[in-house]
């Protein structure tokens, strides 16, 4: 019999982990908070959920990256916080949907980056510019936990409120039907047309450029 090892228990551990889930009274309507753990990035990542589906409903979903700027401190630099709002406001008027909120700030190079990025923004280059003089890739973010969080919620099929194909792409490639994207282009200012644009030309990003004018 071979005795279970401190190394082979730790291999057994799933890389994704759901721990609890709560009530989340919010502004637009009442959601639940679902908490997930990441053993390999040690991060937490949350879903929140409106109303209630079965596994054959198409759900509406988003996946959110975080932007503290743009989601808590109100900024209108980026389109996050617009984003954000829209997607639950939609989710609440369809009666049930999904935001899958990935701990992942600054395109998965961090908060601290993302302010060295804005400083160099401040002196004129673009977003992709910025993240590749600090010398990373124009986006390092991973989907994979979205798998995870989707089969633990009853999710299989959705309906995904995104402009940036890689997340079409990315959810399509892990098995999850997508049956329709729902344009999110919300929250267009002064000070994020040149970022959206930059989106759009650089990062492939599907988004309504008369909007921009
Ligand atoms: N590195 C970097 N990250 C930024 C900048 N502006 C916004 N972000 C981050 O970009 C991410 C935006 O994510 P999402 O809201 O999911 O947007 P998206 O990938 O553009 O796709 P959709 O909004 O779904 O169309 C967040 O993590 C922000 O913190 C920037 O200038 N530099
Ligand atoms: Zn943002």
């Amino acid at each position: 019999m071979v005795k279970a090892t401190k190394q082979t228990v730790k291999q057994m551990k799933p890389r994704y982990e759901y721990i609890s889930s709560a009530k989340l009274p919010t502004r637009f309507g009442l959601f639940n908070i679902h908490g997930f753990w990441d053993n390999t990035e040690k991060q937490e990542h949350i879903a929140l959920s409106h109303g209630s589906w079965q596994a054959s409903d198409t759900v509406p979903i988003r996946i959110h990256s975080e932007c503290l700027t743009g989601d808590s401190l109100f900024s209108i630099k980026c389109d996050c916080g617009f984003q954000l709002e829209k997607a639950m406001q939609n989710i609440v008027e369809h009666g049930f949907g999904l935001i899958l909120y990935l701990r992942q700030e600054g395109r998965g190079i961090g908060l601290l980056n993302k302010i060295k990025a804005y400083r160099l923004q401040d002196m004129g280059l673009d977003t992709v510019e910025a993240n590749e003089h600090l010398g990373f890739d124009a986006d390092l973010r991973d989907y994979h936990i979205c798998k995870s969080m989707l089969d633990t919620l009853n999710v299989t099929e959705v309906e995904l409120m995104t402009n940036n194909p890689k997340k079409l792409r990315a959810l399509t490639d892990l098995g999850i039907k997508v049956v329709k994207r729902k344009a999110i282009d919300h929250g267009v200012t002064e000070y994020n047309k040149a970022y959206l644009q930059t989106k759009t030309n650089k990062l492939g990003h599907k988004f309504n450029l008369d909007k921009l004018v």
